[in-house]
């Protein structure tokens, strides 16, 4: 057994050896861990008693009958019944679910936004969480939002979890720990998390401020992309997805649970950390990934692929080829094409493209989208690169090119995002935003020849 250095000192199962410190690696594996010798059964998962006394629970992330079922038992110190309080309902005013239209807030458009700034408040994961868009609809579980968090506080004796939706949190400044039902998970930028539906966390700052982008994915999960006639390599590799070892406390002391739950918020009471999971078996669980370990592919000729090539992860929406959410991330890589206009093409998309910026600069667009910035290209909405962009990638001397410094992503839904009250009218969105394209001129004069 080892200790992380977590204040609360939860006790950590041993790491299985060679792998990163408390973590386990592999995307959805089917994983097996105990913080204490002997608490998994071995070989059934309904034993008539469970050693030590522990509680057998199911956690299912698929219905019973899924052709590949994602579930995990966990043995706990007590069920997670053991509530002595009805639900209450809260108001969590800036985390909006879908569908949540503002009829005096016009979506249609190209919008940027500056980061949103730390107010001097103290905010935890839940009440610093605000919603930029909406997609779809959280009831019938399709469709998506997209937030920032501003998270200055640690939750404490306050746990969290979201019947609603997984939670893929992209952080951009500052350093997290998610000490969940099924282990603990550190992120800092340039990593990200995904805590799925039903698990049950606090959040505590290890480092702030801290800031960050989140996707809550209401529909069905992310998965790996298939990788067509790219092969097994490269992309996002499964082994470095990394899911944590099993950890639990023992602490009886006034606590509270606060569930979202079809877009709303509801707390209870509960007399004990419900963080008493001792060991844990299954193939549903939390998953942390470092995007540095992103392997990029990409035109080694010419032309300028679909972005779809930098799919990290997919949420599938029912229909083939067609996400419900991609996950796609623009990170350092070489610019080789041979007499090609390198960034994206000027398009319109039926998909809802939705960018943050981890840090650096963003090729299509030099100026104006900052790290912990944002950018909504609507459905069927025109973009492209900036006059700026434009003129020097048509007038480039084409050699081999490190875009270095870059990490920007993209949550691509195929619903269109509607922008909450918060993002029209409070978040710092930029009024010239579409300046950006009024001064690409005419070029055209009617004579042959590249101008
Ligand atoms: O609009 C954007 O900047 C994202 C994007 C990048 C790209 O390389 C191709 C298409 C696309 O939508
Ligand atoms: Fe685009």
């Amino acid at each position: 057994m080892n200790r992380p250095t977590d204040p609360h000192l939860l006790t950590q199962a041993a790491t299985p050896a060679g792998t990163t410190a408390g973590y386990m690696p592999g995307w959805g594996n089917d994983f097996e861990t105990e913080a204490l010798p002997g608490a998994l059964p071995q070989g059934m998962n309904s034993p008539q008693k469970c050693n030590y006394g522990l509680y057998g629970e199911q956690l299912s992330g698929t219905a019973f009958t899924a052709t590949r079922p994602e579930r995990t038992w966990c043995y706990r110190i007590r069920p997670s019944v053991k509530h002595s309080h009805r639900y209450e309902k809260i108001d969590l005013p800036y985390w909006k679910s879908a569908p949540c239209i503002d009829p005096d807030v016009i979506s249609l458009g190209q919008y940027r936004w500056d980061p949103v700034a730390h107010s001097g408040a103290g905010l935890t994961w839940l009440t610093g969480m605000r919603t930029m868009t909406t997609a779809g609809d959280v009831n019938t579980q399709v469709g998506m939002a997209s937030h920032i968090y501003l998270v200055t506080e640690s939750m404490v004796d306050d746990y969290f979890f979201s019947a609603d939706s997984e939670l893929l949190v992209v952080p951009q400044e500052g350093r997290l720990r998610f000490a969940t039902e099924l282990g603990i998970i550190d992120v800092e930028p340039k990593e990200i998390a995904i805590l799925p539906r039903g698990l049950v966390y606090r959040v505590e700052v290890l480092e702030g401020p801290c800031r960050g982008f989140v996707c809550e994915n209401y529909g069905q999960k992310f998965e790996l992309p298939g990788r067509g006639p790219i092969g097994a390599n490269c992309m996002a590799n499964p082994r470095d997805f990394k899911s944590p070892v099993a950890a639990f406390e023992d602490r009886e002391t006034p606590s509270t649970v606060t569930v979202k739950w079809c877009g709303q918020f509801h707390t209870t009471k509960i007399g004990h950390s419900p963080l008493d999971v001792v060991a844990w078996h299954g193939n549903y669980a939390p998953v942390k990934y470092d995007l540095r370990n992103y392997c990029p592919v990409g035109a080694i000729l010419f032309d300028h692929p679909d972005p779809s090539i930098f799919t990290v992860l997919t949420a599938p929406s029912g229909v083939p080829g067609t996400a419900n959410i991609d996950f796609v991330l623009f990170r350092e890589r070489w610019m080789v094409m041979e007499d090609t206009f390198r960034p994206p093409w000027y398009h319109k998309n039926i998909m809802s493209e939705l960018m943050g910026n981890i840090y650096g600069q963003y090729d299509a667009k030099p100026q104006g989208f900052v790290p912990g910035g944002m950018s909504l290209h609507n459905m069927m909405l025109p973009h492209g690169p900036d006059k700026e962009a434009f003129e020097k990638a048509s007038n480039a001397n084409l050699g081999p090119d490190k875009l270095d410094q870059t990490m920007s992503f993209m949550f691509e839904t195929r619903f269109p995002q509607h922008l909450t009250e918060f993002a029209a009218k409070e978040a710092p969105l930029q009024d010239d935003y579409i300046d950006c394209w009024t001064s690409l001129e005419k070029k055209f004069d009617g004579t042959p020849g590249k101008k």
